[in-house]
């Protein structure tokens, strides 16, 4: 199984002097004011700020599920505010994978079913005997620790197994970014462990893209960087982070952790 090739010619997603602003005049919030920043082919980025800060509003708009005001979001290459509502969805669903903090699994399809998901939407064939992509999904299962667990229902999952069908189905397409908003915020730390290692080893071993909102230090810990954001803006970076900094950096920004 090869990698994504690491060298990257473009970042995976960039935002250019990004600003939005909720409703109008007077009371218009701004939740996101010039934010301009890149993400790497291959890096895995946390996005920290105080609650209210603008963090999911960044990574909504970051991912096509929400219209900025002002500014520009490409992602691999592709400027997302000049698509049209049906090309968006197409790069949504191509390009794109979603790590959400409930999980969001279809409850009457198997672990497997759901993982193959997104392949059967676009139309392509998958299967871990059959098919062209089918070493991939080998690959991946091994990665997730799903081997034996193909067959359950969610319901019969525990939440980390759970998250973790959930992030082989945002892998399974390759898709050029994964976005996660919270993705261990309902699991106990043990299973966070486990989500966050599955995340870390899909950038390494697979060459994934993640960028992750996260108000958990430990959780920061795991990414080769951290995005600081308070009020709406950016205001601090933290390369190779550990739980020790991005909690020193959070407590200078002010933010109850
Ligand atoms: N749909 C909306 N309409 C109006 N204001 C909104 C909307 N969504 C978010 N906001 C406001 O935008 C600002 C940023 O919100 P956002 O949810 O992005 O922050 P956050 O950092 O993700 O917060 P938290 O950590 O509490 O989830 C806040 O002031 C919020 O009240």
């Amino acid at each position: 199984m090869t990698a994504q090739s690491p060298i990257a010619t473009q970042p995976a997603v960039a935002a250019t002097n990004l600003t939005k602003t909720y409703g109008t005049g007077p009371t218009a919030v701004p939740a996101l004011t010039d934010v301009s920043v890149t993400f790497g082919a291959g890096e895995f980025t946390a996005i920290m700020g105080p609650s209210g800060s603008g963090k999911s509003t960044l990574l909504h708009c970051l991912a096509g599920l929400d219209t900025v005001t002002h500014g520009s979001v490409r992602i691999a290459g592709v400027e997302l505010t000049a698509l049209s509502d049906r090309a968006l969805t197409r790069l949504r669903r191509d390009r794109i994978g979603f790590v959400f903090q409930s999980f969001n699994l279809l409850p009457t399809l198997t672990a497997e079913q759901n993982i193959l998901l997104p392949l059967e939407l676009a139309g392509r064939r998958a299967g871990p005997t059959a098919g062209p992509d089918a070493d991939w999904l080998r690959h991946l299962i091994r990665v997730t620790g799903l081997t034996g667990r193909l067959r359950h229902r969610p319901a019969e999952l525990s939440g980390g197994q759970q998250q973790r069908v959930a992030c082989a189905r945002a892998l399974v397409s390759r898709p050029a970014v994964v976005f996660a908003d919270e993705p261990t915020g309902n699991l106990d730390s043990r299973s966070g462990a486990e989500v966050l290692g599955l995340l870390s080893a899909s950038v390494r071993e697979l060459g994934q893209t993640i960028v992750m909102v996260t108000h958990d230090p430990v959780a920061a810990g795991y990414a080769d960087r951290v995005v600081l954001l308070a009020d709406g803006r950016l205001v601090d970076e933290i390369a190779r982070p550990t739980p020790d900094t991005v909690l020193a950096a959070m407590q200078r920004l002010g933010a109850a952790c």
